[in-house]
């Protein structure tokens, strides 16, 4: 083993569990410093500047306080495609991927359909389904210019159109497009359950993205399927992601709005976190 490897295990170990640790190990050394697995693991020295070393030692001081690495380096993958981050966006994550092929897997064989995203963020969701359902039209809308402009970088770097629009959904909205399907995956986690979470999401991911009142944890689930049951197109369907807590009220809530054919499922990890629902 390459002694830089053991030189990052040895300073993250305890801090995140060993597994993640030789992760980080490898992600440090192959995506940032472009050591080949194969070098990294047979050991093979390589020359290693005064400056690379400078930021190695930046790399590790940022994660001793917990920041993600996917914002250390700029980007992640997400449903193996790139995608920019920064500290103005959420981290894709794995579960909202599974929402993805949900509705890809219901639209496979449809062309040109009209797609709403509420709450785009990194804009993971709108620029993967732009990429996946053949022509179709993608609006993005976020309430942050700077999760926006992360957006609109990312529709470039994968190749696609997105139109990225600021809106706040909570508002008054004056212009509503016409939409095949909205997906939403919108602020989900009660102000309570900040004592639970961990530091590198807590310190690190923005608020704005993350919280909602606990006396309304569906707050955005009911605005959005409000506006969705006169927006839709006719036969639209709505997806969102949902907190693993509310899969029961979340179906309540879409149900007693007239909503047909609500359906929950879990997650790979087998959290109820995924509802779909047709328009009234
Ligand atoms: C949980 S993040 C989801 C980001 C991205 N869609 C994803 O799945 O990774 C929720 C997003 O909703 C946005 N948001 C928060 N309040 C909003 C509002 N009132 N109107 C529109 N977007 C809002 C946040 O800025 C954030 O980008």
């Amino acid at each position: 083993m390459h002694p830089l490897y053991t030189y990052i295990i040895q300073s993250l170990s305890g801090l995140y569990p060993d597994l993640e640790v030789k992760a980080l190990a490898k992600g440090i050394l192959t995506d940032v410093f472009g050591f080949s697995a194969v070098d990294l693991y047979a050991g093979k020295d390589r020359n290693f500047s005064t400056k690379e070393r400078e930021k190695l030692e930046d790399i590790l001081s940022r994660l001793k306080r917990f920041e993600p690495f996917q914002y250390i380096t700029g980007e992640t993958f997400f449903l193996g495609h790139p995608f920019y981050v920064t500290h103005d966006v959420l981290v894709p994550r794995p579960e909202t991927a599974e929402l993805v092929e949900w509705i890809v897997r219901d639209y496979a064989s449809q062309e040109g359909l009209r797609v709403l995203d509420i709450g785009t963020g990194s804009g993971c969701i709108a620029v993967s389904l732009a990429r996946l359902l053949p022509r179709s039209s993608v609006l993005a809308w976020d309430v942050s210019e700077a999760a926006l402009s992360v957006a609109r970088r990312n529709a470039a770097r994968n190749g696609v159109n997105v139109e990225c629009v600021r809106v706040d959904v909570l508002s008054h909205i004056v212009a509503m497009p016409d939409a095949d399907i909205w997906v939403s995956n919108p602020p989900y986690i009660r102000e309570q359950e900040k004592a639970s979470m961990d530091r590198n999401v807590l310190d690190w991911e923005p608020g704005l993205a993350l919280f909602v009142p606990d006396n309304d944890p569906l707050l955005f689930y009911r605005k959005i399927a409000e506006l969705g049951s006169k927006h839709l197109s006719s036969s639209g369907v709505l997806y969102y992601e949902i907190n693993q807590a509310y899969g029961r009220e979340t179906v309540e809530l879409l149900r007693s709005m007239g909503y047909r054919n609500v359906e929950l499922r879990k997650d790979l990890s087998g959290n109820d976190r995924m509802v779909k629902a047709e328009r009234p």
